[in-house]
């Protein structure tokens, strides 16, 4: 949903972005991996972040899941700043992430990869785990009914008792899907969603992005245009490490920075 027809905001004022960096630097010793970037994130949006190689989109990436700290620049969650985001406390911040690894846990099947992207929902502690107290139990219950229904939503139930390693891999990137959407996250990061994706799958990930947009923002960074440019309410483009233009699709088809960012990549290559 574009910016200008947005109504119904699921509780977050319009005025005010769901996720916002501001100002952001990173360097890595001499080398200036983001300058002064900004982007912010609103309900119901689909961002997209794009650029030719090295020109920051991973780093900037790896700031919003907290797995690289910036020099300098703010990061807010609904309006509140949050210095320093820590990966593992993503979920209570109501963040949820794919990466480009997947990182699925490879003795685990796919119901219990996802049970373990559900996690903040349990109420019982460790102990009572392990001794498998009555709450614990019905956490348990809770946690699988919950990854099954998100299974069964992204059409992969089928596959809740294999192993990561038996499955094609575009059922596997689906898995890991489900496991940041467990957490029924307010804003979802994607990383390279389109990787090693075929066209069609390709197509249907587009399709899914737009649906899971009607309950959350989404923050993907993509080389493949023709996803970014379908999908994308927004797009921000870097080059070197620096925002060069921002805006809906059509503007940044046009932007004659971005066309000549690609060019000279293309002349590069
Ligand atoms: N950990 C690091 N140490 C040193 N330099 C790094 C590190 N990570 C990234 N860089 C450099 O920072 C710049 C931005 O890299 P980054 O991976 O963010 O770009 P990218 O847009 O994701 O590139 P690509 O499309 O090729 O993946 C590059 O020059 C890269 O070599």
């Amino acid at each position: 949903m574009r910016r200008e027809d947005t109504v119904d905001t699921g509780g977050t004022p319009p005025e005010q972005p769901l996720f916002e960096l501001q100002g952001v630097t990173v360097r890595f010793g001499g080398l200036t991996a983001l300058s002064d970037v900004s982007l912010t994130a609103w309900h119901r949006e689909v961002h997209g972040v794009i650029g030719p190689n090295g020109a920051g989109k991973t780093t900037l990436f790896n700031v919003c899941c907290g797995f690289v700290r910036p020099e300098a620049g703010e990061i807010h969650v609904r309006g509140e700043p949050v210095p320093h985001p820590r990966p593992h406390r993503l979920a209570s911040l109501g963040i949820a992430r794919t990466l480009q690894g997947l990182g699925l846990f490879r003795g685990l099947t796919v119901l219990e990869n996802v049970m373990v992207g559900a996690d903040r929902f349990r109420r019982s502690g460790f102990v009572s785990a392990l001794l498998g107290l009555r709450r614990s139990v019905s956490d348990e219950r809770a946690l699988r009914a919950k990854s099954e229904a998100v299974l069964r939503d992204l059409g992969i139930h089928a596959h809740a008792t294999a192993l990561p390693d038996s499955l094609p891999y575009p059922v596997r990137k689906r898995v890991a899907l489900a496991r940041a959407l467990v957490s029924e996250p307010e804003l979802l990061l994607l990383d390279e969603p389109a990787s090693g994706l075929g066209h069609d799958d390709m197509g249907e990930l587009g399709e899914l992005v737009r649906a899971l947009s009607d309950r959350m923002a989404v923050v993907l960074v993509d080389h493949h245009m023709d996803l970014v440019m379908s999908v994308c309410d927004r797009i921000t483009v870097l080059d070197f490490g620096r925002v060069i233009a921002s805006g809906p699709p059509d503007a940044i088809a046009e932007d004659p920075a971005v066309v000549s960012a690609y060019l000279g990549e293309e002349a590069r290559a």
